[in-house]
């Protein structure tokens, strides 16, 4: 079993949801990623999904975009990234690591080499955004093939057979992006997401995680009752745009934004 897949069915067995944040690697600094991948554990998160800088990272509204640039500022590569993973995991050894990307860095370095890399730093998932499909039959595998869980996407405008066959492709969890546009961008209809991820539940036998315009507790609970887990991004890459100079004050406004959510999610049992 997959560190992923174990986690989630050991809080399904609690009865609870995953809390999933999102953070840029390298932003605000190289050296500060590891520290706070730790802290958003202190705070309640179940899997961490961290993401490798790009220069143009098209399915991201300005705010991650800010991050990438940061990052790359100081010129994160993806080789640093897993290096970063590598160094978390000699101090968590339980909490699942999703790398999300875009193909392109991957592809420089070749998928197959990418993939060994991964599996090497400790990595869980691979999220890639822009995978299309007539690649994923080649790719996935070579993810899968080394333990590495394969994660797509499904948006609100995806159709029931592509639905199956990114299924088919898939492990550990499905992402349901909650509506079209990019990130931190819109507002969640929760009801329409509700009867969506009822819909996905029917196609697929994988948890389905909730992303897209999930920014306080309340949202996080309201996705949280109909999605195995939700992922939290732009509110949380913001606040490091906005505590950048102090790493203490931006981990405890860190720890601030996700205890609530936690406490969100944990109520939705009782
Ligand atoms: O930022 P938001 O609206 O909270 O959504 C999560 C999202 O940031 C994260 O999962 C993500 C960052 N970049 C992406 C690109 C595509 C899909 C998902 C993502």
């Amino acid at each position: 079993m997959s560190r992923i897949e174990g986690a989630l069915k050991a809080l399904k067995g609690q009865g609870r949801k995953a809390l999933i944040p999102y953070i840029t690697a390298g932003d605000p600094h190289p050296d500060t990623t590891v520290e706070l991948m730790h802290t958003l554990v202190e705070a309640g998160s179940d899997i961490i999904e961290l993401g490798v800088p790009f220069s143009d990272p098209m399915a991201d509204g300005p705010v991650i975009q800010r991050a990438c640039e940061r990052s790359l500022k100081h010129g994160t590569s993806l080789r640093q990234v897993l290096a970063m993973v590598k160094e978390f995991r000699t101090k968590d050894a339980d909490t699942p690591v999703v790398l999300m990307g875009y193909l392109n860095p991957m592809e420089a370095m070749g998928y197959e080499a990418f993939a060994d890399a991964a599996a090497d730093a400790g990595v869980d998932g691979i999220l890639t955004v822009d995978l299309p499909p007539e690649e994923a039959d080649e790719v996935a595998p070579l993810f899968t093939q080394r333990k590495l869980d394969a994660i797509f996407l499904l948006a609100p405008t995806t159709t029931d057979d592509r639905i199956r066959a990114i299924s088919e492709h898939s492990s550990g969890y499905v992402y349901y992006v909650s509506f079209k546009g990019v990130t931190g961008a819109g507002k969640i209809d929760v009801d329409e997401v509700a009867a969506k991820v009822e819909h996905i539940h029917h196609l697929t036998a994988l948890p389905v995680g909730v992303g897209f315009g999930i920014r306080d507790a309340e949202t996080a609970a309201a996705v949280g009752r109909v999605s195995d887990g939700v992922i939290v991004g732009s509110v949380l890459v913001d606040t490091i745009a906005r505590n950048q100079a102090d790493t203490d004050k931006l981990k405890q406004a860190l720890k601030d934004l996700l205890h609530p959510m936690r406490e969100a999610l944990d109520g939705l049992t009782s």
